[in-house]
Order: structure tokens, then sequence, then C-alpha cells
């Protein structure tokens, strides 16, 4: 565990934390309720005046980077590897308007399925940026999972968030459906969609990549896929300590950080 990249102590600490273990440092990393989740973005934008778009960008670049960590362009067999990035109609959904854009710029080829894209003037600046950049929108989702494994080697799936409820409504439920059965990795964006923030869902889809923004949720003690980060870098540490985070150290400069 030599060279540049090793990570310290704390980081092998965090890397093997789940609630109820411990940090080196004896603090326990917080899986956050969806009541928590949401008091900390509401003050992050109440009280410390960040911008929805500034922490967007932030949240959207560590998933990108944690997407290229865990499935570098050289993993792949066709250059530049195919990426099908599904958006849903809130805050997620721009998250992951802003990873399409940062893995098109890191040598990806992305598409979107946008189907519920909300008329706010943020959403149509990220939809721009990414027409600009060649990122096409697909009108239709395709129907089969047999199509998406065959046209795509990655699915981000960036269709809910923190403030997911309820049972699924359409068109995403019939969307979640095709996703079930893809047999290419899926990259979940702070939750898996369709699941429940708190409880997840042990019928739902089974992201190989998750990466929790912010602290993660309780619903990510049920994930079982291979990469877990930690993302969204931006949390100052009065806030951190409010909530008791207890969020370990990122790696030097880095974006994002490895749990799992
Ligand atoms: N602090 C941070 O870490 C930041 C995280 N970001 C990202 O933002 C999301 C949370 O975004 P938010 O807009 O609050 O919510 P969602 O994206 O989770 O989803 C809201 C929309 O989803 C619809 N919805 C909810 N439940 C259902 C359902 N059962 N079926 C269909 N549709 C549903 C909801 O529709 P309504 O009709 O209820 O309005 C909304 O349209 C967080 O997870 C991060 O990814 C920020 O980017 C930066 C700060
Ligand atoms: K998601």
């Amino acid at each position: 565990r030599g060279g540049p990249h090793c990570p310290g102590p704390a980081w092998w600490g965090a890397r093997q934390m789940h609630p109820g273990d411990s940090t080196m440092a004896g603090k326990t990393l917080k899986y956050l309720s969806q009541e928590e989740a949401q008091a900390v973005d509401e003050e992050l934008f109440n009280e410390y005046k960040f911008s929805v778009d500034q922490l967007m960008e932030l949240a959207g670049l560590s998933c990108a980077t944690a997407i290229a960590k865990a499935y570098p362009l050289s993993s792949f067999g066709s250059s530049p590897p195919a990426v099908l990035v599904i958006c849903g109609p809130g805050n997620n959904g721009g998250d992951g308007l802003v990873c399409a854009r940062h893995l098109k710029l890191f040598g990806y080829e992305p598409k979107i399925h946008y189907p519920k894209k909300p008329s706010k003037p943020l959403f149509d600046a990220l939809v721009t940026q990414c027409q600009k950049m060649d990122i096409p929108f697909l009108p239709e989702m395709p129907p089969e999972p047999m199509l998406i494994d065959e046209l795509y080697e990655l699915v981000i799936d960036a269709i809910f968030g923190f403030s997911f409820k309820g049972a699924v409504r359409e068109p995403f439920g019939a969307i979640l459906n095709v996703l079930s059965g893809l047999t290419v990795p899926i990259a979940s964006i702070d939750i898996p969609s369709g699941w429940d923030v708190e409880k997840g869902n042990p019928d739902g889809i089974q992201p190989d990549l998750l990466i929790s923004l912010t602290a993660p949720k309780k619903a990510a003690t049920l994930f079982k896929g291979r990469h877990h980060y930690l993302g969204g870098r931006f949390v100052p540490s009065a806030l951190q300590e409010k909530y008791q985070l207890n969020l370990p150290p990122y790696p030097a400069t880095d974006c994002v950080l490895q749990l799992q």
C-alpha cells in the first residue's frame, strides 16, 4: 500500500466503516435519515448561502470522478466507452447532467435520457451545456435491457435522490423495470433510485457503484455493490459538527473518497 496514492490510516478506518463501527479516531460515520439529509441540504443553501448550481457542479464532478476511478477508460474494450445517463425530475437529475458533461471531458461517450425536465433556468442551462458539448439526448428510453447491454458499457442512475418518497410514478416505474434487467453495471448517484432513502428496496435495482453525496443515507448500509464512494466535498466543518457527520478525511485534494 505504498506510493503517492497510499491511503493513510484514517482512510483505511473509513473504508471499513458501517454504522456502529468506529474510525480509528473513535468516531462513527453518520448515515443520514431522509429528514437529516434534507435539513443539511437546506442549511447549505439558506444559512451558508451556497447556490444550487455551485453544489450541483461539485456533486456532479464527484460522481464523474468516482465513476472514472471505478471504471477507468482502459478497462473497456470499446473506445470511447458508451455510457447511458438517465436523469430524473429533481436535483439528482441535475447531478446526472453535470456528471455526463464531466464524463465527456474525461473521454467517455455519454448519452442522456431526460424524460421530465423541470422548466427552470438552471436545468435549461445544464441541458444547453450538454447539447453544445455534443452529448445526445435520447427522446425514448431503450425499451429492453438487452438493447442497453448491447449499446452501452455502463448506466448512470440519476433518477431520484434523497427526496424520493412513496410508490414510483411513471414514466420512472417502466424505466426502473428496464434497469432491473441489465447486465451492464449501474452507477447510482446518492441513492439507488426506487429505494426508500432509509429502508432500501430488496426488489429494486442493485447498482455496482454508489456515490453518496455529503454523507451516506441510511439505505446505503444495504448497498451490496462493489464500489461505494463519498463525494460532495463542500460541507463546512461547523455544519459537519452540528450534524455529527464524522466524515473521514478526504485524501489530499481529491473530491471523492472510497468507503468500500
Ligand atoms: N446537499 C447535497 O449533498 C446536494 C445534493 N444534491 C442532489 O440533490 C438530490 C436531492 O434533490 P431533490 O431535488 O431534493 O430531490 P430528488 O432529485 O431526489 O427528487 C425530487 C423529484 O422526484 C420526484 N419524486 C419523488 N418521489 C417520487 C416518486 N415516488 N415517483 C416519481 N417521482 C417522484 C419529485 O416529484 P414531486 O411530484 O414530488 O415534486 C421531484 O420532482 C440529492 O440526492 C443529490 O443528488 C444537489 O445537487 C447538490 C447538493
Ligand atoms: K439516484
